[in-house]
């Protein structure tokens, strides 16, 4: 079974389980790394130990919520070999998987619909890095 990791502060809550329930209809194993209310929390809290499950390889892909995707988006892409994209209309979900590789998906649930949320996520989870020319693009992000 395919793991994945899902995290969210109180502004992403709203769409943790809803999302978490197409991964599991769709095969995905996933843990949750919190929060589990609308009590407000600090993003850091959830998208610092996400990033670090992937960043340490028990995942490959992981997902993050917060009021507007910044705030986890910000916090992820402080861990080396995190590519953490903030994703707020479908395309760009392919299109960062394409492009750059990305490793975790961030979305701002304040401003997405929960439709376009999970579709974003499936085409996330379904679109290949091209390499090539942007895998020497990619290879440069490193400092
Ligand atoms: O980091 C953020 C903003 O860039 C997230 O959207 C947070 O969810 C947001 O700041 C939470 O705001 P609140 O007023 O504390 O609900």
């Amino acid at each position: 079974m395919k793991k994945i990791a899902i995290g969210a502060d109180h502004a992403g809550y709203p769409y943790k389980q809803p999302i978490t329930e197409w991964l599991e209809q769709n095969g995905y194993e996933v843990t949750d790394y919190g929060t589990h209310s609308t009590d407000s929390a600090d993003y850091p809290d959830f998208a610092h130990p996400v990033a670090s499950a992937v960043e340490n390889g028990e995942f490959e892909n992981a997902i993050l919520l917060c009021g507007s995707g910044q705030g986890v988006c910000i916090t992820a892409n402080k861990h080396q070999g995190i590519r953490a994209a903030l994703v707020w209309d479908v395309p760009l979900a392919a299109l960062t998987r394409q492009h750059n590789n990305a490793n975790i998906i961030c979305l701002p649930v304040r401003f997405i619909e929960l439709e376009k949320a999970l579709a974003s996520v499936e085409l996330f989870l379904n679109t290949e890095f091209e390499g090539g020319r942007h895998q020497t693009r990619v290879s440069k992000i490193a400092c």
